[in-house]
Protein backbone atom coordinates (compact mmCIF):
# COMPACT_ATOMS: atom_id res chain seq x y z
CA UNK A 1 0.00 0.00 0.00
CA UNK A 2 1.00 3.46 -0.87
CA UNK A 3 0.76 5.69 1.80
CA UNK A 4 -1.01 9.33 1.14
CA UNK A 5 1.34 11.00 3.80
CA UNK A 6 1.48 14.55 3.13
CA UNK A 7 5.18 15.44 2.25
CA UNK A 8 7.37 16.25 5.26
CA UNK A 9 10.45 17.32 3.76
CA UNK A 10 12.27 15.29 6.34
CA UNK A 11 12.53 11.38 8.00
CA UNK A 12 13.52 10.92 11.11
CA UNK A 13 14.51 7.98 13.49
CA UNK A 14 12.24 5.93 15.13
CA UNK A 15 11.73 7.16 18.79
CA UNK A 16 11.34 10.73 20.16
CA UNK A 17 13.46 13.67 20.91
CA UNK A 18 14.64 16.68 18.64
CA UNK A 19 17.07 15.63 16.04
CA UNK A 20 20.65 16.64 16.66
CA UNK A 21 21.44 17.26 12.92
CA UNK A 22 18.27 18.88 10.07
CA UNK A 23 19.52 18.87 6.77
CA UNK A 24 17.20 20.65 4.29
CA UNK A 25 17.54 20.51 0.54
CA UNK A 26 20.77 20.94 0.47
CA UNK A 27 22.70 21.36 -2.66
CA UNK A 28 26.13 21.63 -3.55
CA UNK A 29 27.79 22.09 -7.25
CA UNK A 30 30.99 21.92 -8.39
CA UNK A 31 31.85 25.00 -11.24
CA UNK A 32 34.07 23.29 -14.19
CA UNK A 33 34.94 24.22 -17.66
CA UNK A 34 32.82 21.91 -18.30
CA UNK A 35 30.24 23.60 -16.73
CA UNK A 36 27.88 23.46 -13.52
CA UNK A 37 27.57 19.44 -11.53
CA UNK A 38 24.92 19.04 -9.14
CA UNK A 39 27.08 17.01 -7.51
CA UNK A 40 24.34 17.26 -4.20
CA UNK A 41 21.18 17.87 -5.69
CA UNK A 42 18.07 18.62 -2.69
CA UNK A 43 18.68 16.45 -0.04
CA UNK A 44 17.21 16.30 3.05
CA UNK A 45 17.31 14.08 6.30
CA UNK A 46 17.41 14.50 9.64
CA UNK A 47 20.05 12.10 12.46
CA UNK A 48 18.63 11.74 15.94
CA UNK A 49 21.10 12.02 19.09
CA UNK A 50 23.43 8.49 19.14
CA UNK A 51 21.77 7.60 15.87
CA UNK A 52 23.79 5.63 13.08
CA UNK A 53 22.60 6.50 9.62
CA UNK A 54 24.49 4.79 6.48
CA UNK A 55 25.55 6.77 3.67
CA UNK A 56 25.84 4.16 0.18
CA UNK A 57 25.94 5.03 -3.20
CA UNK A 58 27.94 4.60 -6.29
CA UNK A 59 31.10 6.35 -6.74
CA UNK A 60 30.35 9.76 -7.76
CA UNK A 61 26.78 9.81 -6.34
CA UNK A 62 27.91 12.71 -3.74
CA UNK A 63 28.52 11.33 -0.38
CA UNK A 64 31.70 12.89 0.38
CA UNK A 65 30.23 16.06 -1.28
CA UNK A 66 27.55 15.58 1.70
CA UNK A 67 30.12 15.19 4.39
CA UNK A 68 32.45 18.10 3.85
CA UNK A 69 29.18 19.91 3.23
CA UNK A 70 27.91 19.26 6.60
CA UNK A 71 31.61 20.63 8.21
CA UNK A 72 31.31 23.45 5.66
CA UNK A 73 34.44 22.48 4.43
CA UNK A 74 33.58 22.62 0.41
CA UNK A 75 36.17 24.20 -1.35
CA UNK A 76 36.81 26.04 -4.89
CA UNK A 77 35.47 25.21 -7.53
CA UNK A 78 32.79 23.83 -5.30
CA UNK A 79 30.06 25.62 -3.67
CA UNK A 80 26.40 25.26 -1.29
CA UNK A 81 24.29 26.55 -3.36
CA UNK A 82 21.37 26.29 -0.84
CA UNK A 83 19.50 24.71 1.88
CA UNK A 84 19.86 24.62 5.57
CA UNK A 85 22.26 22.40 7.99
CA UNK A 86 20.36 22.82 11.25
CA UNK A 87 23.01 21.87 14.62
CA UNK A 88 20.67 21.55 17.44
CA UNK A 89 18.17 23.98 15.27
CA UNK A 90 20.86 26.58 14.29
CA UNK A 91 21.53 26.49 10.71
CA UNK A 92 25.47 26.26 10.36
CA UNK A 93 25.46 27.46 7.18
CA UNK A 94 24.69 31.51 8.29
CA UNK A 95 27.76 31.18 11.14
CA UNK A 96 30.91 33.40 10.65
CA UNK A 97 33.72 31.59 9.63
CA UNK A 98 34.98 32.10 13.26
CA UNK A 99 32.44 30.89 15.23
CA UNK A 100 32.03 27.71 12.83
CA UNK A 101 35.61 26.91 13.50
CA UNK A 102 34.56 26.71 16.98
CA UNK A 103 31.53 24.14 15.89
CA UNK A 104 33.97 22.18 13.92
CA UNK A 105 35.42 19.33 15.94
CA UNK A 106 34.05 20.38 19.08
CA UNK A 107 30.01 19.76 17.76
CA UNK A 108 30.50 17.86 14.63
CA UNK A 109 33.79 16.16 13.55
CA UNK A 110 34.48 14.23 10.76
CA UNK A 111 37.21 11.49 9.59
CA UNK A 112 37.78 12.59 6.24
CA UNK A 113 38.20 9.95 3.35
CA UNK A 114 42.11 9.04 3.39
CA UNK A 115 42.38 11.14 6.20
CA UNK A 116 45.23 8.44 7.41
CA UNK A 117 46.98 9.68 4.44
CA UNK A 118 46.63 13.44 5.34
CA UNK A 119 48.45 12.85 8.84
CA UNK A 120 51.25 15.26 9.55
CA UNK A 121 54.43 13.11 8.61
CA UNK A 122 56.80 15.71 10.78
CA UNK A 123 54.90 16.03 13.75
CA UNK A 124 54.38 13.74 16.56
CA UNK A 125 50.56 11.98 17.24
CA UNK A 126 50.20 13.82 20.82
CA UNK A 127 51.23 17.21 19.07
CA UNK A 128 48.59 16.57 16.33
CA UNK A 129 45.90 16.05 18.49
CA UNK A 130 46.75 18.51 21.26
CA UNK A 131 46.74 21.10 17.50
CA UNK A 132 42.95 20.07 16.91
CA UNK A 133 42.08 20.77 20.93
CA UNK A 134 43.93 24.10 20.74
CA UNK A 135 42.82 25.04 17.49
CA UNK A 136 38.90 24.33 18.11
CA UNK A 137 38.90 25.33 21.55
CA UNK A 138 36.80 28.31 22.89
CA UNK A 139 39.22 29.84 25.46
CA UNK A 140 43.16 29.29 26.06
CA UNK A 141 44.05 26.04 27.82
CA UNK A 142 47.04 24.88 29.46
CA UNK A 143 49.50 22.64 27.13
CA UNK A 144 49.54 20.08 29.92
CA UNK A 145 46.02 19.55 30.15
CA UNK A 146 45.43 19.31 26.18
CA UNK A 147 48.27 17.08 26.53
CA UNK A 148 46.42 14.88 29.10
CA UNK A 149 43.15 14.96 26.68
CA UNK A 150 45.71 13.95 23.90
CA UNK A 151 46.63 11.27 25.59
CA UNK A 152 43.03 10.21 27.02
CA UNK A 153 41.78 10.42 23.48
CA UNK A 154 44.36 7.77 22.67
CA UNK A 155 43.71 5.62 25.20
CA UNK A 156 39.69 5.97 23.88
CA UNK A 157 40.93 3.89 20.60
CA UNK A 158 42.91 1.63 22.32
CA UNK A 159 46.67 2.79 21.72
CA UNK A 160 48.60 3.87 24.34
CA UNK A 161 49.85 6.81 25.29
CA UNK A 162 53.85 6.29 24.51
CA UNK A 163 51.94 6.22 20.65
CA UNK A 164 51.78 10.03 21.30
CA UNK A 165 55.19 9.98 20.88
CA UNK A 166 55.69 8.52 17.84
CA UNK A 167 55.79 9.73 13.97
CA UNK A 168 52.62 8.75 11.39
CA UNK A 169 55.36 6.47 9.83
CA UNK A 170 56.11 4.66 12.71
CA UNK A 171 52.57 3.16 13.14
CA UNK A 172 50.51 0.56 11.37
CA UNK A 173 47.62 1.86 8.85
CA UNK A 174 45.04 0.40 11.41
CA UNK A 175 46.94 2.74 13.80
CA UNK A 176 47.22 5.79 12.28
CA UNK A 177 43.65 5.30 11.60
CA UNK A 178 42.64 5.02 14.95
CA UNK A 179 45.04 8.41 15.52
CA UNK A 180 42.77 9.60 13.22
CA UNK A 181 39.29 8.29 14.93
CA UNK A 182 41.12 10.05 18.77
CA UNK A 183 41.75 13.43 16.55
CA UNK A 184 37.95 13.06 15.25
CA UNK A 185 36.33 12.43 18.99
CA UNK A 186 38.83 14.26 20.85
CA UNK A 187 36.41 16.86 21.87
CA UNK A 188 33.60 14.85 22.40
CA UNK A 189 31.05 15.94 19.41
CA UNK A 190 27.75 15.30 19.01
CA UNK A 191 27.54 14.20 15.79
CA UNK A 192 30.92 12.27 13.56
CA UNK A 193 31.10 11.92 9.66
CA UNK A 194 33.11 8.66 9.35
CA UNK A 195 33.65 8.67 5.42
CA UNK A 196 34.78 5.69 4.58
CA UNK A 197 37.03 4.84 7.85
CA UNK A 198 38.45 1.49 7.13
CA UNK A 199 38.66 1.21 3.06
CA UNK A 200 41.96 1.13 3.30
CA UNK A 201 42.92 -1.24 5.87
CA UNK A 202 42.94 -4.82 5.56
CA UNK A 203 39.25 -7.07 6.32
CA UNK A 204 40.78 -7.95 9.99
CA UNK A 205 42.12 -4.85 10.96
CA UNK A 206 39.19 -3.46 9.33
CA UNK A 207 36.90 -5.02 11.81
CA UNK A 208 38.58 -4.13 14.40
CA UNK A 209 38.65 -0.47 13.81
CA UNK A 210 34.71 -0.43 13.11
CA UNK A 211 34.42 -2.13 16.37
CA UNK A 212 36.16 0.75 18.06
CA UNK A 213 34.61 3.05 16.47
CA UNK A 214 31.10 1.63 17.33
CA UNK A 215 32.17 1.16 20.53
CA UNK A 216 32.96 4.67 20.96
CA UNK A 217 30.12 6.13 19.18
CA UNK A 218 27.95 4.57 21.65
CA UNK A 219 29.97 5.52 25.08
CA UNK A 220 30.22 8.68 23.74
CA UNK A 221 26.65 8.93 22.40
CA UNK A 222 27.72 10.48 19.45
CA UNK A 223 25.74 10.50 16.54
CA UNK A 224 27.20 9.22 13.29
CA UNK A 225 27.11 9.22 9.51
CA UNK A 226 28.93 6.30 8.30
CA UNK A 227 29.84 6.49 4.50
CA UNK A 228 30.63 3.11 2.52
CA UNK A 229 29.88 1.02 -0.21
CA UNK A 230 29.87 -2.04 1.74
CA UNK A 231 26.49 -2.97 2.61
CA UNK A 232 27.42 -5.98 4.59
CA UNK A 233 29.39 -3.77 6.67
CA UNK A 234 26.43 -1.63 6.99
CA UNK A 235 23.54 -4.00 8.02
CA UNK A 236 26.04 -4.93 10.97
CA UNK A 237 26.87 -1.32 12.30
CA UNK A 238 24.06 1.27 11.34
CA UNK A 239 20.55 1.76 12.26
CA UNK A 240 19.47 3.66 9.45
CA UNK A 241 20.47 3.46 5.35
CA UNK A 242 20.48 6.51 3.09
CA UNK A 243 21.17 5.24 -0.45
CA UNK A 244 22.40 8.00 -2.65
CA UNK A 245 22.10 8.37 -6.59
CA UNK A 246 23.38 10.86 -8.67
CA UNK A 247 23.32 13.59 -5.87
CA UNK A 248 20.00 12.81 -4.85
CA UNK A 249 18.15 10.22 -2.11
CA UNK A 250 16.61 7.52 -3.59
CA UNK A 251 15.60 5.87 0.13
CA UNK A 252 15.82 6.39 3.85
CA UNK A 253 15.13 3.42 5.79
CA UNK A 254 15.70 1.61 9.67
CA UNK A 255 18.30 -1.16 8.30
CA UNK A 256 16.45 -3.93 9.10
CA UNK A 257 13.31 -2.81 6.79
CA UNK A 258 15.92 -1.97 3.76
CA UNK A 259 17.18 -5.24 3.35
CA UNK A 260 14.23 -7.03 4.14
CA UNK A 261 12.01 -4.84 1.78
CA UNK A 262 13.83 -2.39 -0.19
CA UNK A 263 11.51 0.19 -1.83
CA UNK A 264 13.55 2.09 -4.35
CA UNK A 265 14.51 -0.28 -7.41
CA UNK A 266 18.02 0.78 -6.95
CA UNK A 267 18.27 -0.45 -3.86
CA UNK A 268 16.92 -3.98 -4.60
CA UNK A 269 19.71 -3.85 -7.37
CA UNK A 270 22.46 -2.67 -4.95
CA UNK A 271 21.29 -5.45 -2.43
CA UNK A 272 20.72 -7.77 -4.90
CA UNK A 273 24.23 -7.50 -6.49
CA UNK A 274 25.44 -8.41 -2.88
CA UNK A 275 27.05 -12.12 -2.19
CA UNK A 276 23.99 -14.16 -1.31
CA UNK A 277 25.75 -15.91 1.60
CA UNK A 278 24.94 -13.42 4.76
CA UNK A 279 24.84 -10.74 2.18
CA UNK A 280 28.08 -10.32 3.36
CA UNK A 281 30.60 -8.32 0.76
CA UNK A 282 31.69 -5.23 -1.51
CA UNK A 283 29.17 -3.91 -3.93
CA UNK A 284 29.86 -5.15 -7.09
CA UNK A 285 27.87 -2.88 -9.07
CA UNK A 286 24.61 -3.25 -11.22
CA UNK A 287 24.17 -3.36 -15.49
CA UNK A 288 24.38 0.51 -16.52
CA UNK A 289 26.04 3.37 -15.38
CA UNK A 290 25.22 6.31 -13.31
CA UNK A 291 24.45 9.44 -15.69
CA UNK A 292 26.80 11.95 -16.13
CA UNK A 293 25.82 14.90 -13.71
CA UNK A 294 26.84 17.66 -16.58
CA UNK A 295 23.65 16.17 -18.64
CA UNK A 296 21.00 14.87 -16.14
CA UNK A 297 17.96 12.67 -17.92
CA UNK A 298 14.53 14.00 -17.45
CA UNK A 299 12.27 12.88 -14.91
CA UNK A 300 13.64 9.96 -12.31
CA UNK A 301 17.28 10.05 -12.49
CA UNK A 302 17.55 6.48 -12.24
CA UNK A 303 14.56 5.42 -14.84
CA UNK A 304 17.30 4.97 -17.83
CA UNK A 305 19.01 1.82 -15.32
CA UNK A 306 15.54 0.72 -13.99
CA UNK A 307 14.10 -2.70 -14.43
CA UNK A 308 10.73 -1.14 -12.97
CA UNK A 309 10.70 2.14 -14.86
CA UNK A 310 7.24 3.27 -16.45
CA UNK A 311 6.05 6.13 -18.64
CA UNK A 312 5.93 8.97 -16.06
CA UNK A 313 9.27 8.05 -14.70
CA UNK A 314 10.97 9.47 -17.48
CA UNK A 315 9.04 12.66 -17.23
CA UNK A 316 8.39 13.95 -13.82
CA UNK A 317 10.85 13.69 -10.96
CA UNK A 318 9.76 11.71 -8.52
CA UNK A 319 8.84 13.67 -5.35
CA UNK A 320 11.01 12.08 -1.98
CA UNK A 321 8.90 11.33 0.65
CA UNK A 322 7.36 9.32 3.66
CA UNK A 323 5.57 6.41 1.92
CA UNK A 324 5.07 3.97 5.03
CA UNK A 325 6.03 5.27 8.90
CA UNK A 326 9.86 6.28 8.70
CA UNK A 327 10.49 4.77 5.08
CA UNK A 328 11.25 7.61 2.94
CA UNK A 329 11.34 7.17 -0.74
CA UNK A 330 11.80 8.83 -4.19
CA UNK A 331 9.85 6.58 -6.99
CA UNK A 332 6.99 6.95 -8.45
CA UNK A 333 6.06 3.29 -7.95
CA UNK A 334 5.43 4.28 -4.37
CA UNK A 335 2.86 7.49 -5.33
CA UNK A 336 -0.85 7.21 -5.22
CA UNK A 337 -2.42 5.36 -8.86
CA UNK A 338 1.23 2.96 -8.79
CA UNK A 339 1.26 1.13 -5.59
CA UNK A 340 3.08 -2.19 -6.20
CA UNK A 341 3.37 -3.24 -2.18
N1 LIG B 1 36.69 19.29 -6.61
C1 LIG B 1 35.79 18.90 -7.50
N2 LIG B 1 35.67 19.50 -8.71
C2 LIG B 1 34.78 19.12 -9.61
N3 LIG B 1 33.88 18.11 -9.41
C3 LIG B 1 33.95 17.47 -8.26
C4 LIG B 1 34.89 17.82 -7.23
N4 LIG B 1 34.71 16.99 -6.17
C5 LIG B 1 33.69 16.17 -6.52
N5 LIG B 1 33.23 16.44 -7.75
C6 LIG B 1 32.14 15.77 -8.47
O1 LIG B 1 31.02 15.70 -7.63
C7 LIG B 1 30.37 14.43 -7.77
C8 LIG B 1 30.24 13.80 -6.39
O2 LIG B 1 31.54 13.44 -5.90
P1 LIG B 1 31.75 12.82 -4.45
O3 LIG B 1 33.21 12.71 -4.23
O4 LIG B 1 30.94 13.56 -3.48
O5 LIG B 1 31.12 11.36 -4.66
P2 LIG B 1 31.21 10.07 -3.71
O6 LIG B 1 29.85 9.46 -3.74
O7 LIG B 1 31.76 10.44 -2.40
O8 LIG B 1 32.22 9.15 -4.50
P3 LIG B 1 33.27 8.04 -3.90
O9 LIG B 1 32.43 6.91 -3.40
O10 LIG B 1 34.07 7.67 -5.10
O11 LIG B 1 34.06 8.71 -2.83
C9 LIG B 1 31.21 13.61 -8.74
O12 LIG B 1 30.62 13.71 -10.01
C10 LIG B 1 32.54 14.32 -8.75
O13 LIG B 1 33.14 14.20 -10.00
Amino acid sequence: MTSTSTAPRTDRAAGTGEPVLSVRDLRVEYHTDAGAVRAVNGVSFDLMPGEKLGLVGESGSGKSTIALALMRMIKEPGRIAGGQILLHGRDILRLPEKEMRQVRAAEISMIPQGAMNSLNPVARIEDQIVDTLEDHSPKRVAKKELLEKAHAALESVGLRREVGRMYPHQLSGGMKQRVCIAIAVAMEPKVLIADEPTSALDVVVQRQVMGTLLRLQEELGVAVVLIGHDMGLMAQSVDRLAVMYAGKLAEVSPIREIFDDPLHPYTDLLIDSLPKLERRGTFRGIPGLPPSLHSLPPGCLFHPRCPKAMDICAEQVPPYREHRPNRFVACHLHEEGHATA
